[in-house]
């Protein structure tokens, strides 16, 4: 069959590639319905990236969030309609010890190979997590929950067990899915939010307290802490933490930022810090995702409160619309793909 893969060629420009696909083996074909936008597709998008990592990079279907439904299952396991979860991370080999997304010859779908806009989108058996007690747009951004659960349990594994205060630093998505699995988890863990926005920080309704950087009371003191923020302002951010962490905590990172930051070492050697850095998720943690959202559906409630707006796709002028609108609101934006 003809696919159709709308790739961005340069910043802010997307054209249709056609190629030729024949179904090989064992993999399932799944139609894409509604797409999330990812800050890490915005920067391609933007160019932010820079030049040389354009240039690597490029062409490149963007988008690694996203749901779709079977179109074909050579096996049967799959009915066609069947609703699945798509997971961008594409490891070729398996390990004992280390993680899917942190092996070093894994491919990540939207970051130097094609992501999900495309027609139809070609997955391997064990790439896509069927669901069925889940609202569709919630469902679209599963993997930014994926990555926030997949944090959540490493930080679980390897910080110490006194977790009275858990301080959150970032107030926009990421910030929002990490606090709000953070305190369904650990009920009695204080969580506490710290981020630059007072009208993001209303959306916090369920964390213990929230706190505009500016203006954080002397007294505060967290056990330990997730940064969520990214850039040049993950290392204000980082900063913050290092001055407002107790002793021996852990602090989980999770922005990512174009170019390197500087962090104070000192303050880690002094209090005995435990930097833990964290990027993308595996299969377990998309289905420890599913299984958490279905459990508590309030939870699902919440999430949508940081849905922006559906925007409807049929052509490529949609989609420069929705990437342009995105850039314009602090939440989610998801994608109806009717292309
Ligand atoms: N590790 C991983 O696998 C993943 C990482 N990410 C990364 O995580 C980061 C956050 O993603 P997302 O939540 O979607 O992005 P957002 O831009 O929605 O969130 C970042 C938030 O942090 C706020 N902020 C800025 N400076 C500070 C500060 N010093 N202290 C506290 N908050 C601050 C921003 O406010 P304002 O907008 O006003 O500046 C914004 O609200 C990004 O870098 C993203 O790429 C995302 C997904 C997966
Ligand atoms: O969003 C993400 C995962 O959900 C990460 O930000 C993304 O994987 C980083 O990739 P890249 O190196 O292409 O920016
Ligand atoms: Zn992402």
């Amino acid at each position: 069959m003809i696919n159709k893969i709308y790739r961005l060629v340069s910043p802010k420009q997307i054209v249709v590639c056609f190629e030729e696909r024949s179904l090989d083996g064992e993999g399932i074909i799944v139609r894409p319905t509604r797409l999330s936008i990812c800050a890490a597709d915005q920067r391609y998008y933007t160019g932010a990236r820079g030049k040389k990592i354009l240039d690597k990079k490029l062409p490149m279907a963007l988008i690694h969030e996203a749901v779709g439904e079977v179109v074909f299952d050579p096996k049967g396991e799959y009915n066609k309609g069947d609703t699945v979860i798509m997971i961008p991370n594409t490891p070729i080999e398996k390990n004992k010890i280390i993680s899917e997304n942190y092996l070093e010859n894994s491919k990540f779908r939207a970051s130097g190979y094609d992501g999900f806009m495309q027609d139809y989108v070609f997955m391997a058996r064990d790439r896509i997590v069927k669901y069925i007690n889940l609202d569709h747009n919630i469902a679209a951004f599963t993997e930014l929950v994926s990555v926030a659960m997949h944090a959540i349990s490493r930080f679980a594994k390897k910080s110490h067990l006194h977790f009275d205060t858990i301080g959150v630093w970032g107030d926009g998505n990421l910030g929002f899915i990490i606090s709000l699995i953070l305190k369904t988890k650990y009920p009695k863990s204080k969580i506490i939010v710290f981020g630059k926005n007072e009208e993001k920080l209303n959306f916090f309704s369920f964390v213990d307290e929230a706190y505009q950087i500016e203006s954080i009371p002397s007294n505060i003191k967290v056990d330990h802490a997730f940064e969520a923020v990214g850039g040049k302002s993950s290392q204000y951010a980082i900063d913050q933490i290092l001055e407002y962490i107790r002793p021996e905590g852990t602090v989980a990172l999770l922005g990512v930022a174009e170019n390197p930051v500087e962090i104070n070492t000192r303050i880690i050697l002094e209090k005995g810090i435990t930097l833990l850095g964290n990027s993308r998720s595996g299969r377990t943690d998309f289905e420890e995702a599913v299984h958490f959202l279905e459990k508590n559906v309030e939870c699902q409630s919440q999430l949508s409160k940081i849905i922006s707006k559906n925007i409807n796709i049929n052509n490529i002028d949609d989609i420069i619309i929705a990437f342009e609108y995105d850039l314009t609101t602090p939440f989610k934006t998801i994608m109806d793909w009717n292309i």
